[in-house]
């Protein structure tokens, strides 16, 4: 089961290309908990997100919903671990310090692609994450990543 908003939608002014619900020419992720370190995200691409070939997903937008998907994954779990509702009092940002994409099979660009985060590890500085792609039922990208905490300001 989901929690009823998404993670994007209560975080304040992110105008992020992949995940910020203020940029109307974004691709708007939505990401969920469905765990304690878990979250999972849906992706629908569209025709123009395509690679060379027309059938399959461009990597870059691949990388950018991994990245996304987890990073607002580490600021959720930042107010988490604050006892604060995600967006609630002093903001909270992370950015990514590492994005490690391994590309293991094509993603198809007429299907949503499933994503699911998990959290590893964390400290206060930084949190490590693993990230999942599936597209058709098999997994097409696999991601490492190291979230750092930043200033409010960065
Ligand atoms: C409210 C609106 C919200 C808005 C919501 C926004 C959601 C955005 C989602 C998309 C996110 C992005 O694309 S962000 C854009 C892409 N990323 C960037 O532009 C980041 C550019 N790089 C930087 O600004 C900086 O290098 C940082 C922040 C990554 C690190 O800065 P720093 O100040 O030098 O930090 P530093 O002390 O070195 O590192 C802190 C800890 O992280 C570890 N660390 C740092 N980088 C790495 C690394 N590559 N691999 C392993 N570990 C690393 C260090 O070892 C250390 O661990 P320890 O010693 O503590 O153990």
């Amino acid at each position: 089961m989901h929690e009823p908003a998404a993670i994007q939608d209560q975080i304040p002014e992110n105008h992020c290309y992949g995940c910020g619900p203020e940029n109307d020419r974004g691709l708007q992720i939505k990401s969920y908990w469905t765990g304690e370190d878990e979250t999972v995200c849906t992706f629908t691409p569209s025709p123009h997100h395509c690679a060379g070939p027309t059938q399959y997903l461009n990597g870059g937008i691949i990388a950018t919903v991994m990245d996304c998907h987890t990073i607002c994954t580490a600021i959720a779990d930042g107010y988490r671990q604050a006892g604060r509702a995600t967006g609630t009092g002093d903001k909270i940002w992370y950015a990514t310090g590492k994005l490690d994409v391994q590309y293991r099979a094509p993603a198809l660009i007429d299907e949503p692609v499933e994503l699911t985060a998990k959290i590893l590890e964390r400290s206060e500085r930084k949190t490590h994450l693993q990230c999942e792609l599936k597209s058709g039922g098999r997994v097409c990208a696999t991601a490492d990543v190291i979230a750092v905490r930043v200033p409010d300001n960065w």
